[in-house]
């Protein structure tokens, strides 16, 4: 009843309240009328049988004290035409009927009853009211008179009055229909035209005819909805290019989207699912059955589960994988994730669900696993060989510290890479930790001007005194070039070397150079003279008498003879000139680039000083005197050797000539040149060791 009611339409309610309305206020209406004339009723009534009564009660009083039968009987019968009454009975106080002018008996015997004050109690007393009153007379009741009120005219005036409020209330009703016919015209029809509008918009259709007429409230209507449908059709567009957007978005994503419904069945799938299953849109929408028949064997149960928790729980989650049968039967690989979906009201609206195709990911994955155990094992492999590496770096650290040089890697920008302690405290520079990583030229910039381009070995010597053997070797690495700097400290062994060089050459005695030296200057003289095409002269000479000095005075003093001559003849020669000791009490001098007067002039000079020195052995002044032979190459030898043959030859000739010696220049014509070798005199080798005296 309720929901028919709901569903009558506007006219119909507006019919049928104002029917009930019109009939409401028609019923109270005639209620009022009603009452009002029942209170009417009642009071006239009353007022009538009242005056009846009083009328009767002063003309019968006198005469029923009297017992005037006749009297009363001529009273009664004038009295019921005058007194509108339907009937008289008189009666005495002992009840007895003493006039009865009713028509019939049925009336005479009418109960009195009181006056009604119902309008049911009146129509139940019928057309006549019987009255009934007590006759008193000097305060004693002589009789009692009962009267009959005709009703017949309240009655027609009752009727009356019912009829016209149905009159009035048909009234009503025919006003209530024309209103409701107007209202049709001027409110329903205008009202059914904007539903119909309404239902084509609701049907998505544009357009439609609104009412061009009408009451201003339906006009005002009509153009409030044309606006609102002008609205929702800007809306309606905006929406439908947002719902392409979404649609396009949801359509086009990568992941195989679904929507399942909170009892489980799926709403909507996205194109993907063909992309990756094989399946069409259509067929995965038929039914979850579909969808569920396209997992594995294997997963369907646990998928159904996972499905069912899912739309109960209405809590979004991840990392659920299962198999899926691709349409040509091959299994993939899905990883699910989903999300609930609520209606911006709240409302449930079911479960979003995301898969994607991990098959090769997970392939990826074993394959990475793989890779990665085989990564572990060269790990232990690498960390196995650092450990080897650390403790080799270890050793390599000790062992370059504790080297002699110093040494410093640096890379293609002349970084530095690694030094050794040794280099650091060479060149008087901070330590390793604060060297790494700076350009050598920030701390030697010399040095550093070495590596462009230099490879090989440079001795460097420095302002105080050291000098350093820098030996530079390039690191050629795969695209990475770099150098090794050695630095060695060669101050001590060249020293050395100078030593034994000197110490080679030299004449232990006297400190001039020895027969050794001798020998290679006279080779090298030779060929140079050959070269130079000028010759060379060479003078030897040997003391006389030598022997006599050691045999009087003492080796010693032999020994302070041939000092003092060679001081005094080493300071008489050139600096271009060789002054040696052969051995013994003999000497020579090489004359690079010099003839025999040159050579003649010089061993006059020789022959002078060494006679001039006077000795003292022991208070006793003693000279001694040379033989000198001179050779000049080419002219007297082809050879070194020759050369020497030749000197000799001339000296040996002078001594033989003159004791007291002098010189003699070879002459090939009177001389033997023996080319036989002269070994050395037997003291040039005697196994001491003086002190170098440097001249
Ligand atoms: N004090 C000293 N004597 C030496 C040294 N070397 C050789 N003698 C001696 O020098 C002498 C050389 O002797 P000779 O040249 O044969 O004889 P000489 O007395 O000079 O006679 P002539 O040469 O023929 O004039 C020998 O007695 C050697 O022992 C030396 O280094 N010191």
């Amino acid at each position: 009843m309720r929901v028919s009611w709901l569903r009558a339409s506007l006219r119909t309610r507006l019919v049928v309240l104002g029917l009930m309305v019109n009939l409401t206020l028609a019923g109270m209406l005639t209620a009022v009328a009603l009452l009002s004339w029942q209170s009417l009723l009642q009071q006239d009534l009353h007022a009538r049988g009242d005056a009846i009564s009083g009328l009767l009660d002063s003309g019968l009083a006198a005469l029923l004290a009297k017992g005037d039968h006749f009297g009363i009987y001529r009273f009664a019968e004038s009295g019921v035409e005058s007194r509108s009454i339907s009937f008289l009975v008189v009666r005495d106080a002992a009840g007895h009927v003493l006039v009865h002018t009713a028509p019939d008996d049925r009336s005479a015997q009418l109960a009195p009853m009181p006056v009604p004050d119902t309008l049911y109690k009146l129509w139940q007393a019928g057309p006549v009211l019987a009255l009934n009153r007590d006759i008193h007379y000097d305060g004693r009741k002589v009789g009692s008179v009962q009267f009959g009120l005709p009703l017949e005219d309240i009655r027609t005036t009752f009727y009356g009055l019912l009829l016209r409020c149905l009159a009035i209330s048909s009234l009503g009703v025919v006003g209530l229909l024309l209103l409701q016919h107007l209202l049709r015209c001027w409110i329903s029809e205008p009202i059914e035209g904007l539903v119909l509008a309404a239902k084509r918009m609701a049907r998505g259709e544009s357009g439609g005819l609104l009412p061009r007429s009408g009451p201003p409230e339906v006009m005002a209507l009509s153009e409030s909805f044309a606006r609102m449908r002008e609205s929702l059709d800007e809306r309606m567009a905006s929406m439908r290019i947002q719902q392409d957007t979404l649609n396009a978005i949801a359509d086009h994503t990568y992941a195989w989207e679904l929507w399942f419904d909170p009892q489980g069945r799926v709403v909507w799938v996205n194109p993907s699912v063909e992309r990756i299953t094989g399946h069409t849109v259509e067929q995965c929408l038929q039914s979850e059955r579909y969808l569920l028949d396209m997992v594995s064997d294997i997963d369907r149960d646990r998928v159904s589960c996972a499905l069912r928790t899912s739309l109960a729980d209405r809590k979004p989650g991840q990392g659920f994988q299962f198999r899926v049968r691709h349409k040509s039967g091959a299994n993939l690989w899905v990883l699910a994730s989903w999300t609930p979906i609520f209606a911006a009201e709240g409302q449930y609206l079911g479960i979003r669900v995301s898969l994607l195709d991990c098959t090769e990911s997970l392939e990826n994955r074993r394959a990475l696993e793989q890779a990665v155990s085989r990564l572990r094992v060269e790990q232990l492999r690498a960390s196995q060989h650092l450990r080897d590496a650390q403790r080799e770096r270890a050793m390599l650290d000790t062992l370059l510290a504790s080297l002699y040089i110093g040494l410093v890697f640096v890379d293609g920008e002349r970084r530095v890479l690694y030094a050794n302690p040794l280099f650091s405290q060479f060149w008087g520079l901070p330590q390793l930790d604060e060297l790494a990583g700076h350009v050598l030229e920030e701390f030697l910039p010399s040095l550093a001007e070495l590596l462009h381009g230099h490879s090989g070995e440079v001795e460097l010597k420095l302002d105080d005194g050291r000098i350093v053997l820098v030996r530079l070797s390039p690191i050629e690495g795969d695209g990475d070039s770099g150098s090794l700097l050695l630095c060695e400290d060669v101050t001590a062994a060249r020293a050395s070397a100078e030593q034994l060089v000197f110490l080679a050459e030299r004449d232990t005695l006297t400190g001039i150079f020895n027969r050794r030296r001798f020998q290679l200057e006279i080779e090298r003289m030779v060929k140079q003279s050959e070269r130079s095409q000028r010759s060379m002269a060479l003078l030897t000479f040997d003391l006389n008498d030598f022997k006599l000095v050691n045999d009087n005075h003492g080796h010693a003093a032999g020994d302070m003879v041939l000092i003092d001559i060679a001081r005094v003849i080493n300071r008489t020669i050139r600096q271009s000139e060789l002054f040696c000791r052969l051995g013994g009490d003999e000497f020579a001098v090489l004359l690079p680039e010099a003839d025999v007067f040159d050579a003649s002039m010089l061993a006059g000079r020789i022959d002078q000083h060494i006679r001039e020195i006077a000795f003292d052995f022991s208070g006793i002044e003693r000279r001694v005197s040379a033989s000198i032979g001179i050779a000049i190459f080419p002219d007297h030898a082809a050879t070194a050797d020759e050369l020497v043959a030749a000197a000799d030859a001339a000296m040996y000739d002078a001594k033989k000539d003159d004791e007291n010696g002098c010189w003699r220049i070879f002459d090939g014509a009177t001389m033997q040149a023996s080319l036989t070798f002269r070994p050395p005199h037997k003291h040039d080798y005697d196994g001491r060791n003086e002190p170098t005296v440097i001249v």
